[in-house]
């Protein structure tokens, strides 16, 4: 698909209150009208996709058809409490492959990704490049994560599924 074909895919952001609101990049994302934003777990989309940490399977181009992304924004000290806790929804949970992050906070750090870097990834590799540059054109440290990740995203880009991903993620580990 080329960037003027893209439709976008709606995102969905569940808000646990446990950090500070002017730091939140998910708040920063709601502000500027680019995420459904929700203090209210039982509103996230069932059969979305939800960006999980610890979850076994790898997100692919193969999960381009479900509905939406969603990302649960909360503290990561809690996110070994809270992510199972939603196994009993019927989302689907992926985890992201191998990437560095930008943000100030975690620079250079890989997997451990803001909220926003967890959907610019996402996107990109669900061929939403176009989005997922809208997204970070809003954080002045936005585009080094696309830079950053340049290489290793467009071939995720390419994969077939979640193996697929895990063969290329081994080349950068
Ligand atoms: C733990 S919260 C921290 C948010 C941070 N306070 C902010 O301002 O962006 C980040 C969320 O992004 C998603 N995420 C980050 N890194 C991820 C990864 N490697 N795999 C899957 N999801 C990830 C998860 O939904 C995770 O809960």
């Amino acid at each position: 698909m080329t960037p003027a074909e893209e439709k976008d895919i709606k995102l969905f952001l569940y808000h646990a209150k446990q950090c500070d609101p002017k730091k939140c990049t998910g708040k920063k994302m709601a502000r500027f009208g680019l995420v459904n934003l929700s203090e209210k777990i039982e509103r996230i989309p069932s059969r979305s996709i939800l960006l999980d940490p610890m979850a076994e399977k790898a997100l692919s181009p193969a999960d381009s058809s479900k509905k939406g992304i969603t990302v649960l924004d909360c503290s990561w000290e809690e996110v070994e409490r809270v992510f199972p806790q939603l196994l009993r929804m019927r989302l689907e949970h992926r985890a992201l492959p191998y990437l560095v992050a930008a943000n100030p906070v975690n620079f250079g750090r890989p997997f451990k990704l803001t909220s926003v870097e967890a959907f610019a990834a996402s996107l990109y590799i669900l061929g939403n490049k176009k989005q997922a540059e809208t997204i970070m054109s809003k954080f002045n440290w936005g585009h080094t994560f696309l830079e950053l990740n340049h290489e290793p995203l467009e071939e995720y880009s390419q994969a077939k599924d979640s193996k697929d991903i895990l063969r290329i993620q081994s080349e950068y580990m």
